[in-house]
């Protein structure tokens, strides 16, 4: 599926915090969300599942307004792994996952084994089968994060949006998770903090600065020393990995030592 923003513009209290952005998430590519604090990554995915309406633009969902479908019709399509878990007293981990099936039950809301299929499909993908029978408020916060992937995954959605995905994770399940999600072949837009992980792994991204696209594009192209330094006030140094050959960035902020004239 196609997610495209059409010249969207969003305003929060009383703040214009997106600028008439122009972004389109092709199908079956990871585009990344970058920028700093406060540029507007949340506000932005959140239009993109109809939590937030533009006051100018439009979201297309394979070319239909978002504006024109149902809660309903729009979940049964795009998936949403939310920055926080939600308090989940009581449930076990199976339990919550299965609640990524509700837009798919009938009235009656009685499950079904095509729903365990998919429970289980999306536990064993996110890593979370062994914890299957634990309940959820006695989980750490990466095993949360798993076991919200695992919800989101369930859902059976074309699109998957993820916002700071990997804030609760280790290194390892870091790595772990963008291979789980990059693999799912979903149209997925995932607002991320970590440069190097959305040059690894991200088709194409978006720079937002103060609610504008600054840049976007293939990460390698659009993360350049110059934008970094306009858009995060960091050095940034691209390094060849020895190994793999692939590029990366060495960040270097200014120093304590430094002279405050010089930052
Ligand atoms: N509920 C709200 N009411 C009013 N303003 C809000 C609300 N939520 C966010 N904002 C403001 O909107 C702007 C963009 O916030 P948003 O959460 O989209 O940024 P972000 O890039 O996701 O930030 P972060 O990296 O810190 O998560 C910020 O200035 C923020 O203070």
């Amino acid at each position: 599926m196609k997610i495209e923003l059409d010249g969207v513009t969003l305003v929060r209290g009383s703040r214009e915090v997106v600028t008439d952005a122009r972004v389109a998430a092709e199908p079956g590519q990871v585009l990344g969300l970058l920028g700093a604090n406060g540029s507007g990554k949340s506000s932005l995915l959140r239009a993109c599942f109809g939590a937030l309406r533009p006051t100018a633009g439009r979201v297309l969902l394979d070319g239909t307004d978002i504006a024109t479908l149902s809660r309903r019709q729009v979940a049964r399509r795009v998936a949403v792994m939310a920055q926080e878990p939600p308090d989940e007293f009581g449930l076990t981990v199976a339990e919550s996952v299965l609640l990524g099936r509700t837009p798919h039950r009938g009235s009656l809301g009685h499950d079904d084994d095509r729903d365990w299929w998919h429970v289980d499909r999306a536990m064993a993908l996110a890593g979370v089968a062994h914890l299957a029978d634990r309940p959820v408020h006695r989980l750490s916060g990466g095993e949360r994060q798993r076991t919200l992937l695992a919800r989101s995954i369930a859902q059976e959605a074309d699109a998957l949006l993820l916002d700071e995905p990997t804030n609760h994770l280790d290194v390892s399940y870091r790595f772990e998770l963008m291979r789980t999600v990059a693999g799912l072949g979903l149209t997925t837009v995932i607002a991320l903090h970590d440069l190097d992980l959305a040059l690894s792994f991200c088709d194409r991204v978006v720079v937002l600065h103060r609610g504008r696209v600054a840049a976007h594009g293939a990460p390698a192209d659009v993360l350049t020393p110059a934008l970094v330094r306009d858009v995060f006030g960091v050095e940034a140094t691209p390094v060849v990995h020895p190994v793999t050959g692939t590029t990366h960035l060495l960040l270097r902020g200014p120093s304590v030592h430094e002279p405050e004239r010089n930052r």
